[in-house]
């Protein structure tokens, strides 16, 4: 399902333009505070009524201000998943989930109570009211609750925002498992680049009311432009071979084995691993006697230096690229140049369990 979004809608102080084309799976909008979007969000939702507009998932118009159509919120059909859950209190977990299922079309294709339960791993809080719920357990219910009101569109509002570090890595597996299952568009905010390269199918990184850039988070999250040259981060697509007795995991990627911290995922999972560019060195031969137990050998595809110090050089590593922030004095004193082979060393412990997620 594509998800079009053409909008334009001007408050004193602020103007929002954006025209998007989303492939289906998980879209995120990603910028700083103020820079549009829950504006866009809510455009989306029903909430705000922009200036002028079209809105389409697939054939579906839910705003076209040119011929003054613009659909109801609640008939809209969309999921809203907000940064707090916003349960009622009076229910409990099950008559919570019920109640998203009440506002289900009757045509709708929806899933199933007992399939929506076990994927969100909540059977065993089914009697539960609210207020007994721990914040990541009162989100998961808030997700199924969306899920099972049949809708053709998640929106969700920093769904993670509100959750500690740990509450949100219980969380993150669960918005990828709807990412990767369940056939809803789902439009999702952030401001977090851990959880955007964990989740996004399509980043879509917002400036003051602009899309500043738009594409495969690979691509936005590598982009200095977009993150800054401390942000900028590459992802890697690794394969889980084994885990060890000394508690390291071994992966592989098209350019060689890399070992991690343990990760709980099974042999033959497909990973998508963060790395930042500044936690990586970079040696013309192929280093020995180093404590670093990653080394990846990969072609440098492109090399660019900065108005100050730096270089962001990037290595292409199979059908993935890896970028390193390094100095210009050593790019010049390695005579680094696109096209040779480099290899890149990375510490094992530099690659943080929140980096690191399912899929590619
Ligand atoms: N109802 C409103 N009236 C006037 N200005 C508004 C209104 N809603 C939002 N704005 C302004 O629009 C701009 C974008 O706000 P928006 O909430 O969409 O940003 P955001 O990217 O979601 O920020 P945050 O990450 O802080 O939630 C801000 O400058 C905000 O002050």
């Amino acid at each position: 399902m594509t998800l079009r979004i053409n909008v334009q809608h001007r408050f004193a102080g602020f103007d929002l333009d954006v025209d998007l084309d989303l492939p289906p799976g998980v879209s995120v909008l990603f910028g700083p505070s103020g820079s549009g979007k829950t504006t866009l969000i809510n455009a989306v939702a029903g909430l705000l009524r922009p200036d002028q507009g079209r809105i389409t998932v697939d054939d579906w118009v839910l705003l076209d201000t040119a011929s003054r159509r613009n659909i109801a919120p609640h008939r809209r059909r969309t999921g809203y998943i907000f940064q707090d859950a916003r349960l009622f209190p009076h229910l409990n977990v099950r008559q919570n989930l019920a109640y998203g299922r009440w506002f289900a079309p009757r045509d709708a294709r929806v899933a199933s109570m007992d399939r929506t339960v076990e994927m969100l791993g909540i059977g065993h809080l089914l009697t539960r009211r609210p207020a007994s719920l721990s914040g990541g357990e009162k989100q998961r219910v808030a997700i199924g609750r969306a899920l099972l009101s049949g809708p053709r569109l998640i929106l969700a509002d920093e769904p993670l925002a509100a959750l500690d570090e740990a509450r949100k890595a219980e969380i993150l597996p669960y918005f990828e498992r709807l990412r990767d299952e369940v056939a809803v568009p789902i439009l999702y905010v952030s401001h977090a680049s851990a959880e955007v390269a964990r989740l996004a199918t399509t980043v879509v990184a917002l400036r003051a009311g602009r899309v500043i850039a738009c594409g495969p988070p690979a691509q936005v999250l590598g982009d200095v432009g977009v993150v800054g040259a401390r942000g900028a981060a590459s992802l890697l697509t690794a394969q889980v071979v084994a885990h060890h007795a000394d508690g390291l995991t071994e992966l592989i990627t098209p350019a060689g084995t890399l070992w991690l911290p343990r990760i709980g995922d099974a042999a033959g999972a497909t990973l998508r691993v963060r790395i930042m560019a500044q936690d990586v060195i970079l040696s013309r031969d192929r280093p020995a006697g180093l404590s670093a137990l990653n080394i990846l050998q990969g072609k440098i595809s492109d090399l660019r230096f900065g108005e100050g110090p730096g270089a962001m050089v990037t290595l292409a590593i199979g059908p993935d690229r890896l970028a390193a922030r390094i100095t210009r004095r050593s790019a010049e004193a390695m005579g680094l140049a696109t096209g040779q082979t480099c290899h890149a060393v990375i510490k094992s412990v530099a690659v943080a369990p929140d980096a690191i997620g399912t899929g590619r």
